[in-house]
């Protein structure tokens, strides 16, 4: 898959069918969860951050004491790509490793 291509809807069911914590959003893919704590939480955050420069692909995040949201969109493309997809599995892994649900 070219990454930076945008997906079409039933490129995007599929990979969505994977992703089972993340609801589709107009242009946008998003997922809230909740951390054990606010630190643990500004901690993930941090960690997504760093996984976000590495793939120069950055996700909207809100922050309200435990409870994080972010949002993934490729602004560039006008909507959903394969980067948004991969950055959503990622994390997912982070999430876990710091505990969040
Ligand atoms: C130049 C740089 O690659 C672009 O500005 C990147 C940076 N991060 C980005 N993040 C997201 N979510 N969408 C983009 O289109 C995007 N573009």
């Amino acid at each position: 898959m070219a990454t930076r291509d945008l997906l079409d809807e039933a490129a995007i069911a599929a990979e969505l069918d994977k992703l089972p914590s993340w609801s589709r959003d107009g242009a946008e893919i998003r997922r809230q969860m909740k951390a054990p704590s606010f630190m643990a939480g500004i901690e993930l955050v941090a960690a997504v951050a760093r996984a976000a420069e590495d793939a120069d692909h950055h996700p909207d995040i809100d922050i309200r004491w435990r409870t994080l949201t972010f949002a993934l969109s490729t602004h560039s493309a006008g909507g959903l790509t394969g980067k948004d997809f991969e950055l959503a599995q990622r994390i997912d892994e982070l999430a876990s490793a710091h505990g969040a649900e």
